[in-house]
């Protein structure tokens, strides 16, 4: 008798390409939120970008739940964690990833050494956790030495940087077709997350072939700004986050790359309500877009293509509806009027309640509590897949924040 070969996971899971917003969902990363959320104290808050301190356990719960129903919609769910480990396992990987973790200008040269020393010692998954939930000088096991950058500071501030933000995937890497695009996150206290999903995409086994569309140490460009409209056509926010330089850069290396013809710049209000144009748009069918109505005709774009002498060509501002229409190809885009009163919209934007995560046309993922922005999705078509975010939403993301679709079927 001869054993046929079992294929493993790898080499059955779909290969990696995203075209579009809707197009059904096949792998996802997630990152389930670890002790990095244990460190927010109502002093560090605002600057770790949390709007309040997040009960953890119940957070993971809701994670849990978010995770079962996109692998009930038959969607293979990869965690953060584990594919950080995974490339860790890569010797130059560990060494570059502890390089990322000591900041010499303010911890100084001699606890540099020795944080350094120590993280060399750590295995994988113990440099895993020091690079997401950070590390303070009291935890740091090095000798005690006369260091009076030791003595000076507090023993729970810290020596490395928790990353709280690390729960949403969706801003700090971006596939767009079969290349992935390294977000160069604007704020420091995301700042180190852009050189996290660097090592993943270079060292973890599945994505070692993975192109890329653009550079990590680029001008700042977060993905919760980038929406792939339809193939070929991407819209980027500028406001709070991405940069008019990092849209500008982001739509020529598309363009170089044969990965766009049409790459809408929209401006977008510089709030904290309104970080990232996904906060205020996103897709819920191939031609449909929930919105927040506050903007939902004031909202404008640049249209950019390349140029002739294969340069960027601006033109516009247009009514951003009208330009993503015509990018499209399509006659109209469909907004569903969430009709609401403005208070109620204005309350239901905070949530998250426009920040959807489609698993295939017409299917998404919203948060629970946005009852009335639900029901007008509802009453449009649309099925509503709930969760509870109660806890998960006190960093300001939703279901498409939390989510890197890694694999869409085409349209
Ligand atoms: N794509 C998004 N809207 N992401 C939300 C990110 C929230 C996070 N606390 C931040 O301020 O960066």
């Amino acid at each position: 008798m001869t054993d046929l070969p079992v294929p493993d996971a790898e080499q059955t899971a779909p290969a990696p390409r995203v075209d579009s917003e809707v197009g059904p969902l096949r792998t996802v990363l997630l990152h389930r939120p670890g002790n990095e959320l244990k460190r927010l104290t109502p002093r560090n808050n605002d600057q770790l970008l949390f709007d309040s301190i997040p009960w953890v356990d119940r957070a993971q719960d809701e994670h849990d739940a978010f995770a079962d129903v996109l692998t009930g919609r038959g969607v293979e769910v990869m965690l953060l964690s584990d594919a950080l480990v995974a490339a860790l396992a890569d010797e130059r990987a560990h060494a570059a990833a502890a390089a990322t973790a000591v900041d010499r200008r303010r911890i100084g040269n001699e606890l540099a050494d020795a944080l350094a020393g120590y993280l060399a010692t750590v295995d994988a998954k113990g440099l895993a956790d020091v690079l997401m939930g950070g590390m303070t000088f009291e935890e740091l096991p090095a000798a005690e030495g006369a260091s009076l950058v030791r003595k000076m500071h507090h023993p729970h501030d810290f020596v490395v940087d928790p990353l709280p933000n690390l729960l949403f995937t969706r801003d700090s890497s971006v596939w767009i077709g079969d290349r992935v695009a390294i977000a160069s996150l604007a704020l420091p206290a995301r700042a180190r997350e852009t050189a996290l999903l660097d090592l993943v995409y270079a060292y973890h086994p599945r994505f070692r072939s993975a192109g890329r569309a653009y550079g990590a140490s680029s001008a700042p460009v977060e993905g919760g700004d980038v929406l792939l409209l339809a193939p070929g056509v991407l819209a980027i926010g500028v406001g709070e986050r991405t940069t008019p330089a990092g849209a500008e850069s982001l739509a020529r290396s598309a363009f170089a790359d044969g990965l766009a013809h049409t790459v809408l710049a929209v401006p977008i209000a510089q709030d904290r309500a309104t970080m990232h144009l996904d906060t205020v748009c996103t897709m819920v069918d191939r031609d449909a877009v929930v919105m927040y109505p506050a903007v939902r005709d004031t909202l404008t774009a640049y249209s950019l293509r390349m140029g002739p002498d294969g340069g960027v060509a601006v033109d516009g501002p247009a009514p951003f509806l009208e330009a993503a229409a015509a990018a499209m190809g399509i006659d109209r885009l469909r907004v569903i009027d969430t009709g609401l009163d403005p208070v109620t919209a204005e309350r239901e934007q905070w949530d998250d309640g426009n920040n959807t995560l489609a698993v295939a046309p017409g299917v998404v993922v919203a948060y629970e509590r946005n009852v009335e922005t639900n029901s007008r999705l509802e009453d449009a078509g649309v099925e509503v897949l709930r969760i509870s975010g109660s806890e998960l939403g006190t960093g300001r993301g939703g279901p498409r924040c939390m989510s890197c679709p890694i694999s869409r079927d085409p349209l």
